[in-house]
């Protein structure tokens, strides 16, 4: 009934693990921190917009359609926004790339720091007006040019990630973030608007019981997709067939594969060549994070970090999870190729 616990006078804050992470950086001049901190204000007020969406007639569409095609939500407007104020207020970003901008977001002048963010600014839109949980994704990058800054900032490898992190809105907001020394969960206390250390050095399991996905392609699938799925439904060694789970937001599949173990697919499909996720925004930062985790994230035929970005909101198959079972799927990407 009542909050039991003491209270915690020496508390670890997101904003306090980032700075005693920062510290520890060579040359550390606490832009990182400034940028980390811009990101996670921006969070706290989506969250808050999140939870009164439905009141403050914030729901539904905003009559627009964006570059990849997603009809947008006004909550995928307000968090935009919210984002690249919040960051180009922290003097810490060149430039920056958003699910719902189709050009590069340049800082002005005189607010250039050496970061560039891309970020997904609300996850799993589809989701909003039915109250199922959705998220914010964001992966950080030190800039490559010199001067005004280019696409190339934005167009580098997953493994050039100096941070990255998801939010998610859902019974309670959390946020999963790695700097490169593991994987830690934050969960924001409310009472005093912190995101509090819950989580160090979270560990996938080495395989899982779920498998996740939008069977609803099934009929576009390549053959290896269903085999695997019907392996999974209908094992021939005898073990147990797998639980299904699909929320239909990506940031809710995945801390739920994180958090439990299992596999999480968003496969090409023949309506869509390269499947649906983007890779600068999804694809890369969620595949940074689940190997921070331990799992492994590959497009089918190539590892997602792996890949040299050639487009803004260019998609690539996705595949994430425990190990052994990304591993067994990719054995079916063999035996039926
Ligand atoms: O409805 P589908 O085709 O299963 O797609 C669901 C996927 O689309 C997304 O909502 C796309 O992300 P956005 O909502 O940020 O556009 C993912 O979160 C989710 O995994
Ligand atoms: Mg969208
Ligand atoms: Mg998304
Ligand atoms: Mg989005």
């Amino acid at each position: 009934m009542t909050d039991q616990s003491g209270f915690d006078t020496d508390v670890w804050t997101l904003t306090r693990f980032v700075i005693e992470t920062g510290r520890q950086a060579k040359g550390a001049t606490g832009e990182l921190t400034q940028l980390i901190n811009a990101m996670l204000t921006a969070i706290k007020a989506i969250s808050s917009a999140v939870r009164k969406a439905g009141l403050a007639h914030l729901q539904g569409l905003a009559g627009s359609v964006n570059v990849t095609g997603d009809d947008v939500k006004k909550l995928d407007v307000l968090s935009n926004d919210l984002v690249i104020n919040m960051l180009q207020a922290s003097y810490s970003t060149c430039c920056m790339v958003s699910e719902e901008n189709k050009e590069l977001i340049v800082t002005p002048k005189d607010k250039r720091g050496k970061y560039v963010v891309c970020f997904d600014p609300l996850d799993g839109s589809s989701n909003i007006d039915c109250l199922a949980s959705i998220g914010t994704i964001f992966a950080i990058y030190k800039r490559v040019s010199e001067g005004e800054p280019t696409e190339k900032d934005a167009l580098q490898q997953g493994n050039n990630i100096v941070c990255a992190g998801y939010a998610l809105y859902g019974s309670a907001t959390l946020v999963a973030m790695s700097t490169g020394a593991g994987l830690n969960f934050f969960m924001l206390d409310p009472a005093i608007g912190e995101f509090i250390l819950t989580e160090r050095s979270v560990k996938i399991k080495q395989k899982g019981k779920i498998y996740s996905m939008n069977e609803g392609y099934a009929k576009y699938f390549h053959p290896s997709i269903n085999e695997y799925i019907k392996h999974k439904k209908y094992p021939e060694d005898g073990s147990a067939p797998y639980g299904a789970r699909y929320v239909g937001s990506m940031v809710s599949d995945v801390h739920r594969t994180i958090a439990y173990g299992g596999i999480f697919m968003y496969p090409a499909n023949e309506k869509s060549p390269k499947g649906k996720l983007r890779l600068l925004y999804e694809c890369n930062p969620i595949a940074f994070l689940i190997e921070q985790a331990g799992g492994l994230a590959t497009t089918g035929t190539q590892r997602i970090l792996d890949v040299q970005p050639e487009g803004l909101h260019q998609r690539v198959p996705f595949v994430v999870g425990s190990p052994d079972d990304v591993n067994e799927y990719l054995s079916f990407v063999k035996k039926f190729p």
